[in-house]
């Protein structure tokens, strides 16, 4: 058995490196830029009123302009002013010809055609956006490893991109094994309970942007695992196998990931829930054989699969890794590390009831880990402890 320590240090260091593909800026939200964005036209592309008023040559300031025609937001049509003239312009409009500054409505008297302006902080450019003052063509808009933001992606479509370049997410095969299991809304027939883990596998991948998912199922056969496995590998990047990892008699994750050609990185580690963990790889695909109780399945998730797939998809860690009190005392044998559900508020985290890996019942309502290391038998309330909060 290794630590959890090792345990990191070997996943990342099996991380193949990440695919990138060309995709289309509405499928992009979330994903991390792998090419430069370089804009292609200068942003505004031409000289933009910020505001509902007049445009005018400044010069033009202390005169009385003769207004002459209108530009409204989105007008095909270009106007020309000549010395002490002005147009009506709204927000988002081009300047006319000529003009330089936009004086707001409320700033000006206007007696039919006639303008007259009264407005004493009045600059030459006022309320005007210059041509390319967002960005100029030929400027890198945005460089590679920028988390694309709903900003980013609004900031992206404002300057005419339409396809990104993005760190691509793996596509993932959940193979489910056991013959106990049933899908929730059937009756539950004697032995049998009701199959969880996928669910909440396919539930935190599609948080951190993976919907690529498919879900195999194999009976608890050496044989009809190993074909199932041989299947998802043809498929997907990543696999993660369920249950059927530990030692017992109807346990053949390990054995069908060998006849598969998988090389095992990893079988079993010095923590609480999840000691049975398998991880291997063959060529540039990452294979997980997370414990079937549902608990340790997706601590498994959250502590070594989240991380590689941060890793593959250069995205920043989703677990927010600090340090709280702990409100209430917790004891623990040394040797394993532990991983307790719990509740994080204002600097504060609460160890919940339930701990059991069989159960999903306070890991429903926990937004944390407490982290205790193997070495500790514990931690006493208003101790200084390691918490990992989950992404919301
Ligand atoms: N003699 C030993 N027995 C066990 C050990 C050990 O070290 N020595 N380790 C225990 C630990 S720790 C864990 S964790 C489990 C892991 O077992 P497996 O990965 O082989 O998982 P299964 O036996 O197939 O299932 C365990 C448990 O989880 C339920 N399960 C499985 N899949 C699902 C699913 N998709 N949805 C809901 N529940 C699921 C399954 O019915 C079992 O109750 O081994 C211990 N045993
Ligand atoms: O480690 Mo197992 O995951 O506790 O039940």
């Amino acid at each position: 058995m290794i630590s959890v320590h090792e345990a990191h240090g070997i996943i990342s260091a099996s991380v193949p490196i990440s695919k990138t593909k060309r995709i289309s800026l509405s499928e992009a939200a979330g994903k991390v830029l792998s090419a430069e964005v370089v804009a292609t036209v200068d942003i505004p592309n031409f000289s933009q009123s910020s505001m509902d008023g007049y445009a005018l040559r400044y010069e033009d300031k202390d005169i009385n302009l003769s207004v002459i025609g209108e530009m409204a937001a989105g007008t095909s049509c270009q106007l020309v002013i000549r010395p002490g003239q002005a147009t009506r312009i709204f927000t988002g409009a081009p300047l006319p010809e000529g003009a330089d500054t936009v004086v707001m409505q409320e700033k000006v008297k206007c007696s039919g055609n006639t303008l007259s302006i009264q407005d004493e902080q009045f600059t030459s450019g006022m309320n005007v956006r210059a041509k390319g003052s967002e960005i100029k063509q030929g400027e890198t808009a945005m460089v590679p490893d920028t988390l694309l933001t709903p900003a980013a992606i609004g900031f992206l479509a404002g300057i005419g991109c339409h396809e990104v370049e993005v760190y691509y997410p793996p596509d993932v095969t959940i193979i489910l094994t056991g013959n106990e299991l049933q899908q929730p809304g059937n009756p539950l027939r004697f032995g049998q309970v009701y199959e969880a883990n996928s669910f909440q596998l396919k539930a935190v991948l599609h948080q951190v942007g993976i919907s690529n998912i498919r879900v195999r199922t194999a009976e608890d056969d050496p044989k009809k695992l190993q074909e199932v496995l041989s299947a998802a590998l043809a498929e997907s990047d990543l696999v993660l196998l369920n249950g059927g990892v530990s030692v017992g008699d109807y346990d053949f994750v390990v054995q069908a990931a060998e006849a598969c050609g998988i090389t095992k990185k990893i079988h079993k580690i010095r923590q609480k829930p999840g000691k049975p963990l398998f991880f291997g790889i063959m060529g540039d695909k990452m294979v997980f054989g997370l414990p079937g109780n549902p608990s340790s399945s997706l601590t498994c998730f959250y502590e070594y699969v989240l991380p590689a797939l941060e890793q593959w998809m250069r995205h920043d860690s989703h677990l927010k890794k600090i340090k709280a009190t702990v409100t209430h005392d917790y004891s623990k044998p040394s040797g394993l590390t532990h991983f307790l559900k719990a509740f994080y508020q204002d600097g504060k985290v609460t160890p919940l009831h339930a701990q059991e890996s069989f159960r999903l019942h306070s890991f429903a309502r926990a937004n944390a880990f407490i982290v205790l290391p193997e070495e500790s038998t514990g931690c006493s309330a208003g101790d200084w402890v390691k918490v990992h909060v989950l992404p919301g």
